[in-house]
């Protein structure tokens, strides 16, 4: 792989391959996936059930471990760690949405999105909470920040959510069904945001979704079936 394609590429699988169970219970979730997330980009992953995509999205994410092949992130082998520094690494690099928002109900909207910033033992300072206001900004929250999770709907709650993950600049950003909790146009403002965070902010997001429409968003569409790309 040449450096210029290390710098413009956040993530990648060559050969990557998941298989659960043993003997007759055997189950080849992931076949073989070579895969380039550019830099900057909102990849969604599409297929049926069944079809791999989770098990994709972990192994990319470090939460899983593949069978076989490897997973580089921000230039890391993801292999080359080992539990403690995966961890970390995961902290630093990556960020998470998932389909129930998992805020804290107790913490303001704005306490939420700074909270892994605290987690990571970072202070508070000027700059942080200016990062916070402006990813609340782009968001469409920012008249929000003072409230509780009960206090905002669900497409606000999934917003703080994005904000939250998006404060320690991670080079890749998943959403796991982001939508899957939301009517159709709380959707749509969600994903739009999400759009916005590739264009704006060149953040690298990869969504797994059932849903074409919510596909529609994405510069790029992944399909997977029976554990390959097609
Ligand atoms: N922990 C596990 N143990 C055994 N088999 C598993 C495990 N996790 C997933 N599988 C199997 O691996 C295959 C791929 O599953 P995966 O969850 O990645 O699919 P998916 O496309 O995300 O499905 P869905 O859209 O239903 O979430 C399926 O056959 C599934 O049953």
């Amino acid at each position: 792989m040449t450096t210029t394609t290390q710098e413009t590429l956040a993530a990648g699988a060559r050969d990557l391959t998941k298989t659960y169970g043993q003997g007759d219970a055997q189950v080849h979730a992931l076949r073989g996936i070579d895969l380039y997330l550019p830099r900057g980009r909102f990849t969604a992953i599409m297929g049926p059930s069944g079809s791999g995509k989770s098990t994709l999205m972990h192994c990319l994410a470090g939460l899983d471990q593949a069978s076989g092949g490897t997973v580089t992130v921000a230039g890391t082998d993801l292999g080359s760690l080992d539990d403690d520094a995966l961890t970390i690494f995961r902290r630093e690099h990556i960020g998470f949405v998932f389909q129930s928002f998992n805020l804290l109900p107790m913490l303001t909207a704005l306490e939420n999105i700074v909270l892994p910033l605290e987690l990571g033992g970072r202070r508070i300072d000027d700059a942080a909470r200016e990062r916070a206001h402006m990813l609340a900004d782009i968001l469409g929250v920012a008249h929000r920040l003072g409230h509780r999770p009960a206090e905002l709907s669900g497409g606000q709650q999934q917003r703080v959510a994005i904000a939250r993950a998006l404060i320690t600049q991670p080079d890749l950003l998943f959403a796991d069904e982001p939508t899957g909790n939301l009517d159709s146009t709380t959707s749509a403002e969600v994903l739009h945001h999400l759009r916005r965070s590739a264009r704006e902010l060149g953040q690298t997001v990869v969504m797994v979704t059932h849903e074409r429409d919510a596909a529609t968003y994405a510069d790029d569409v992944i399909t997977m079936r029976d554990g390959r790309i097609v």
